[in-house]
């Protein structure tokens, strides 16, 4: 399997979906926390992320090296960017992909000056040449920049001026340890409470003017999967429900009236989610099934159910990878409401779906 490709699998525009769509790119600049007082969550990063940097400016000095891992829109190009302005520098932004030869990132690192942040996307999407010449650069701030072609060639060295590199990654697994030993500081992100999820909520629909509940916001944070960007995006659509629905206010049966029209059920799973789950527990009993079975049964790609809705679902504890193949645990069958076929003699005066 090549696992060079970050973005998911097309499950054609998911509502639910972690990567950034064109809208999200639209609006996301808008949303950005300018400043780590007002980057919500992620309680030990920011601690973490305070001392460094504070550090560095009492020091007059540039802040060590920073690498941001974590699932996509967890906050990792806002932290970037929150970087740079405590750091009141300016930031140049980059991604791996964008690096295809040593040329390309020795002319990046060249033009750098004093104290400027790199944001390095995708940094696990580097080549290895451009990966090796970077080595050099975070550790000596220096690069041996090569003239000419074969016998002939010579390396010509070069003084860079002490610059941040700020890395992220959604796969911090599959960088090579040469480079990941070379950030002073590694910052995991992790995937957001819904209390947290909730003051995102607030914050943008302030920023975006909109009128929103405690209550609308509580069932906005609840659908969104612990990720500040689905967050943004539900709100948007409850948003355009409320305006044309009713008077424009977010209340609770607003939010949950607009995510039914999207198929966004209470606990964030969408259409194809609940497909896999509920072919495991009508069809397969709970499993377990093989991968394969139970991607025909949901009418999907092997590869869609692995990747895109399998991690939610083993994430959220629905779903259980086994030796054996896919089990579904208990909270699955509370979730979609079914009774498990062997729980009916317990009697427990639920509804008996099976017959007597
Ligand atoms: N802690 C936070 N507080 C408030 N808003 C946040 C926070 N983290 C992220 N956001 C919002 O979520 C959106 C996505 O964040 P961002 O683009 O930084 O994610 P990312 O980790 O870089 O994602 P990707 O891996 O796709 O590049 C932005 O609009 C940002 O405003
Ligand atoms: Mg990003």
């Amino acid at each position: 399997m090549n696992w060079d490709d970050t973005t998911e699998p097309t499950a054609a525009e998911r509502l639910v979906g972690s990567v950034a769509d064109g809208e999200d790119q639209a609006v996301e600049a808008a949303l950005r926390p300018k400043d780590l007082d007002e980057f919500i969550g992620q309680e030990k990063v920011r601690e973490q992320l305070d001392l460094v940097l504070r550090a560095a400016r009492a020091r007059g000095a540039t802040a060590d090296h920073v690498l941001l891992s974590g699932a996509p829109g967890l906050g990792k190009t806002t932290l970037s960017m929150i970087i740079a302005a405590e750091m009141e520098a300016p930031i140049r932004i980059t991604s791996g992909p964008a690096i295809q030869h040593a040329g390309d990132l020795a002319a990046i690192l060249s033009s750098l000056q004093e104290g400027e942040v790199l944001f390095l996307d995708e940094i696990h999407r580097m080549s290895r040449p451009a990966e090796e010449m970077l080595y050099m650069a975070m550790e000596d701030f220096r690069v041996d920049v090569i003239v000419g072609k074969g016998p002939g060639a010579t390396a010509i060295p070069l003084e860079l001026p002490p610059f941040t590199l700020v890395g992220a990654t959604t796969r911090a697994g599959l960088l090579p340890p040469p480079l990941r030993d070379r950030f002073g500081f590694t910052a995991h992100m992790e995937f957001y409470e819904p209390t947290e999820l909730e003051r995102v909520i607030h914050r943008s629909a302030n920023l975006l003017d909109v009128g929103i509940e405690a209550d609308g916001a509580a069932e906005i944070a609840g659908r969104s999967r612990g990720t500040p960007r689905i967050a943004n995006r539900l709100l948007r659509r409850v948003r355009d429900y409320a305006q044309v629905k009713a008077d424009g206010r977010i209340t609770r049966e607003i939010a949950e009236a607009a995510l039914a029209v999207y198929e966004v059920d209470a606990r964030g799973l969408d259409r194809l989610d609940r497909a896999v789950l509920e072919a495991l527990l009508k069809l397969f009993g709970g499993g377990p099934v093989g991968l394969s079975t139970l991607a025909v049964a949901v009418g999907e790609e092997r590869e869609t159910v692995e990747e895109v809705a399998e991690p939610f679902l083993v994430r959220e504890g629905l779903l259980a990878r086994t030796p054996r193949g896919r089990v579904a645990t208990p909270a699955a069958w509370t979730h979609l409401g079914i009774v498990p076929p062997g729980a009916r003699a317990t009697g427990n005066g639920q509804g008996d779906l099976f017959g007597a």
